[in-house]
């Protein structure tokens, strides 16, 4: 036996002897932890092991253990993931060399004993997963939790702990309760995300979710207390403020008179360059200017065009909408418009036109594409017909200015559905099952229709995942952007080099099936893709190494009895799509066949059950 595994043996024995000094169960000596047999051979009480001599759990739950936690010792297991200690009568503290045991992923240890501080090293266990300490005679204060963001059940009711409740990831935690201690202060913001019953027992704790508000900050000043002036500084005073008032009021008459000639004059100019109609020669620019509210309350946002050097705009195509029949460019830039979003590669306006017809417009910053070229591009992109990609009905191109009409989708995108307030909507198991399947056929099919002109998707998110009238989901803004390459050159597949681009046209829609695959993990774990410095597809690889793969689940889909066969098939289309070496991660119409299997498996269970 190698020298490694018998200081193993002995620490575990040594842990042994200190939780057990009574000898509980005498009947076998300590359930068999002794140095003359092997912890994973000869199966000791409690203990599980992966492959001969790596100890992953230690569960000794209800044995009537009274002694000490020795932490050190424990630890010297530097493999142990999972204590569970729970329900027996262990005194003492749980000590700073707690922090040894690097891989820990579950702490049990409720239903003790246990008494003192807890060890500020706990926050340094970034493994941990579930924590539940409840039960005890802890105090003093809680350490700080908040960076262990796949912390998932916080479990601390019962004990005497004090001092303010810390920042915790509430966004990720699934359980959390640390009623009856002796918190006080205001209860750090959980997002609407936990109820009362979480903190109840804590008299001195105040504000959300519980009744009782905090008392309002006491007041600092830097004035002295009492500033007694007399009438005259007083009128002094209200005199300036007149003053300053007038100057505001007459400044914007000004702004409001001025601004007004330099439309009229431009449109003026405009019609008469309209009227000449050369659209040749042109580079217009167009500026959309902040958003005002009108009479009704409503926002609107007012467009004006102001030509530059002498030209006129170019008019706007639509393409596909029989709705937006004769809309001209103007008409659309006079609609009464709501900015909805500014994002990385521009803003998003909704328009509403007369007659009820809503659009939106975004509004293309540096989309690194020319203009004949993004011309070119959405001709192609309006000639693929797909039922689940949202076309777009016009657009709008001149050398400055980039736009892009769409209608309108009132229900809402994936992104909201599956992380905003759910509003009492279930997304179900069967339903992501749904939602992925129909997002990878249609990405499928978009890239082997416009494989040859190497126009991928290029910003595929949750959030550019809309949801129509009937409730299906359509994939919008595809192809908007130019893909930048790993070389970061931009793959221009019409720029005549045939062949030595193939390899980066590739690449190109390997980026979607990236993006696909982190969709994928947001549907199956319900998180985020970034927060807190964590990135979904790195915690989810973490996890999955631990071998707690269920653990990546959205509790929902546990709490619904979801396949978990299923689930983790689903995980593995996933974890291909996001492997790091584009060249390996397999090809839309892979994954969409991949997909479908599981998907008929699904239904084959479901119209089998009684
Ligand atoms: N056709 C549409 N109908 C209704 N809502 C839409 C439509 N297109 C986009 N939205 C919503 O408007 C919001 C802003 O969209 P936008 O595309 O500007 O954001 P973004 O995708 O973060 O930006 P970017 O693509 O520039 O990074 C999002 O919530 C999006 O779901």
């Amino acid at each position: 036996e190698d020298q490694e595994w018998i200081q193993i043996k002995q620490a575990l024995v040594q842990f042994m002897d200190k939780l057990s000094p009574v000898n509980a169960v005498p009947t076998n000596g300590n359930w068999g932890w002794n140095m003359s047999s092997d912890p994973c051979r000869d199966k000791w009480e409690g203990v599980t092991c992966h492959g001969k001599n790596s100890v992953k759990k230690i569960v000794l739950e209800t044995s009537n253990l009274a002694g000490v936690l020795d932490a050190n010792s424990l630890c010297t297991v530097k493999s142990v993931g999972v204590v569970s200690l729970k329900n027996n009568k262990i005194t003492g503290q749980l000590t700073e060399e707690i922090e040894n045991c690097r891989d820990l992923t579950h702490l049990y240890i409720s239903g003790n004993q246990f008494s003192g501080d807890l060890p500020a090293s706990l926050s340094q266990l970034n493994n941990l997963k579930r924590v539940d300490i409840s039960n005890n005679n802890f105090n003093g204060e809680l350490p700080d939790f908040s960076k262990i963001s796949g912390l998932i059940t916080f479990l601390a009711q019962n004990n005497q702990l004090d001092g303010k409740i810390p920042d915790f990831d509430f966004f990720n935690l699934k359980e959390f309760n640390v009623s009856n201690n002796n918190f006080s202060g205001p209860i750090p913001d959980v997002k609407g995300l936990l109820q009362n019953d979480s903190f109840f027992g804590n008299p001195q704790l105040c504000g959300k979710p519980l009744q009782n508000a905090c008392p309002p900050a006491p007041q600092t000043s830097i004035m002295p207390k009492k500033s007694r002036k007399s009438w005259f500084e007083k009128l002094l005073l209200l005199s300036g403020y007149i003053i300053l008032g007038l100057v505001v009021v007459c400044f914007f008459l000004y702004k409001l008179v001025s601004k007004k000639k330099i439309r009229e004059d431009g449109e003026k100019g405009r019609n008469k360059k309209i009227a000449a109609n050369d659209a040749a020669s042109t580079v217009p620019s167009t500026t959309i200017s902040s958003s005002v509210k009108d009479g009704s309350g409503q926002k609107t946002s007012e467009y004006s065009l102001s030509s530059v050097e002498n030209g006129m705009a170019p008019p706007l195509v639509v393409l596909t909408s029989p709705l937006l029949r004769g809309l001209s460019f103007e008409e659309l830039l006079r609609a009464p418009a709501e900015l909805l979003g500014r994002g990385k590669n521009g803003s998003l306006y909704k328009v509403m036109l007369d007659g009820g017809v809503n659009l939106v417009v975004k509004r293309i910053r540096n989309c690194g594409i020319s203009s004949e070229k993004f011309k070119t591009r959405m001709t192609q992109i309006d000639q693929v017909k797909c039922r689940n990609v949202l076309p777009a009905v016009a657009f709008y191109c001149s050398r400055q200015e980039k736009l892009l009409v769409y209608e309108y989708q009132p229900d809402g995108n994936l992104f909201n559905l599956l992380h905003g307030s759910s509003n009492g909507q279930i997304f179900d198991w069967g339903s992501r099952l749904s939602v992925a399947d129909i997002i990878a056929e249609s990405l499928a099919f978009m890239h082997q229709e416009l494989h040859e002109h190497g126009i991928a998707h290029g910003n595929l998110k949750s959030m550019n995942i809309l949801f129509n009238m009937s409730m299906e989901p359509c994939i919008s803004e595809y192809g908007i952007m130019e893909v930048e390459n790993q070389d970061g050159s931009l793959l221009s597949p019409n720029n005549g080099i045939e062949s030595p681009n193939a390899g980066h046209a590739d690449s190109t829609f390997k980026g979607d099936v990236y993006e696909f695959g982190v969709i994928l993990l947001e549907l199956l774990t319900g998180k985020l893709v970034q927060q807190n410095g964590l990135d979904l597809p790195g915690w989810v690889h973490s996890v999955v190494k631990e071998e707690w793969t269920v653990e990546v689940f959205d509790k929902a889909l546990i709490q619904e009895g979801a396949s978990e066969e299923r689930m983790v098939s689903l995980l593995q289309v996933a974890l291909q799509c996001i492997n790091s070496t584009p060249y390996d991660r397999p090809s839309m119409s892979r994954v969409s066949a991949m997909i479908k299997s599981i998907k008929e498996e699904e239904e084959r269970s479901i119209s089998s059950d009684p």
